[in-house]
């Protein structure tokens, strides 16, 4: 199906961007297009303009400032899969195939928010911090709390995503771990791991699934069982059988309920080897 006739904005700058969001409650940005184009040919969405923020040179942008990565908005994931940001970079070369990666853009992703997109695994682990504009101001969120349910991001008429900020974690190691039924496909289940490690003792560890919930999740208490604890098989064990308990899965065609919360467990124990052993 094609989609409906709709107006299409190009404005020169973010601030041109915002104030038209503001004014026509019925625009909507458009990044990469890669789910909102899907949306608008099946007409689930129909809004009457797109403002088109993809090439806005103000949004593209991946800087190191003290501790912590910015990433713009529009970034797209075959530049975050280039930058050499821990466990992003690992994620973005995951997500689908050169296509979607060359035209999909982080912040497009967050925004529509599917509940088995990669990148929210890593964002989660890393306690990621979200910058929202409005003609109003800005605002910053903690992903988890941006990420409010599935395709339900913390956002208003008139806000755009323009910012993503990830520390960078010096010395920790890292790990995103996907399953997928064919390769370019979502994921069954994503794990995202970052571990903090003093010979063989982990002094933090960060453990991010996606895919088996309604949104990304922490999985706090595989987490706990990690700290300050000495590296064993039956330690990963433990650890990635904890993990299973925050995974709250469906049966789809990827796979039957049972299964996704199996793969847990096996996702997690690989990406907490593959971390170690970097
Ligand atoms: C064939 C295919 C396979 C895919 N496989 C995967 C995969 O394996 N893993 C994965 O994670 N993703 C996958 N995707 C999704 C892909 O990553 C998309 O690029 C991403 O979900 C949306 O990014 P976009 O830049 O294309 O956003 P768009 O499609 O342009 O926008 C998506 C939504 O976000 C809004 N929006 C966009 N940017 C902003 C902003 N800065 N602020 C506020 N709102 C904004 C739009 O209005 C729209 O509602 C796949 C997509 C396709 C088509």
């Amino acid at each position: 199906m094609y989609p409906p006739k709709i107006g299409y904005v190009i404005p020169d700058n973010v601030k041109e961007a915002l104030e038209f969001l503001e004014k026509h409650d019925d625009a909507k940005p458009l990044a990469g297009g890669h789910s909102l184009v899907p949306m608008l040919k099946l007409r689930i969405l129909r809004p009457s303009y797109l403002v088109e923020i993809r090439r806005l040179p103000e949004l593209n942008y991946v800087k190191v400032e003290g501790n912590v990565v910015k990433i713009g908005s529009v970034v797209t994931h075959y530049d975050i899969m280039k930058a050499n940001i821990p466990l992003l970079s690992e994620t973005a070369s995951k997500i689908a195939d050169p296509q979607v990666r060359n035209m999909g853009t982080i912040g497009g992703s967050i925004s529509h928010l599917d509940p088995s997109a990669d990148y929210p695994a890593a964002l989660i682990a890393m306690d990621a911090k979200i910058k929202i504009s409005s003609t109003r101001g800005e605002r910053v969120e903690n992903f988890s709390s941006f990420a409010k349910d599935m395709f339900t991001p913390d956002l208003n008429q008139g806000e755009l995503v323009t910012e993503i900020e990830v520390p960078l974690l010096k010395g920790y190691k890292f790990s995103y771990q996907k399953l997928e039924r064919r390769a370019g496909d979502f994921a069954i289940v994503g794990v995202a791991v970052a571990l903090k490690v003093n010979g063989d003792i982990i002094e933090d560890a960060r453990i991010g699934l996606t895919a088996v919930n309604r949104t990304a999740v922490r999985a706090s208490e595989a987490e706990k069982i990690l700290l300050s604890n000495k590296i064993s098989e039956k330690l990963i064990e433990e650890a990635a059988t904890k993990a299973m308990d925050y995974a709250n899965p469906t049966s789809d065609i990827r796979g039957s309920a049972e299964y996704k919360k199996k793969m847990v467990k096996v996702m997690t124990k690989r990406a907490i080897l593959t971390a170690l052993n970097r």
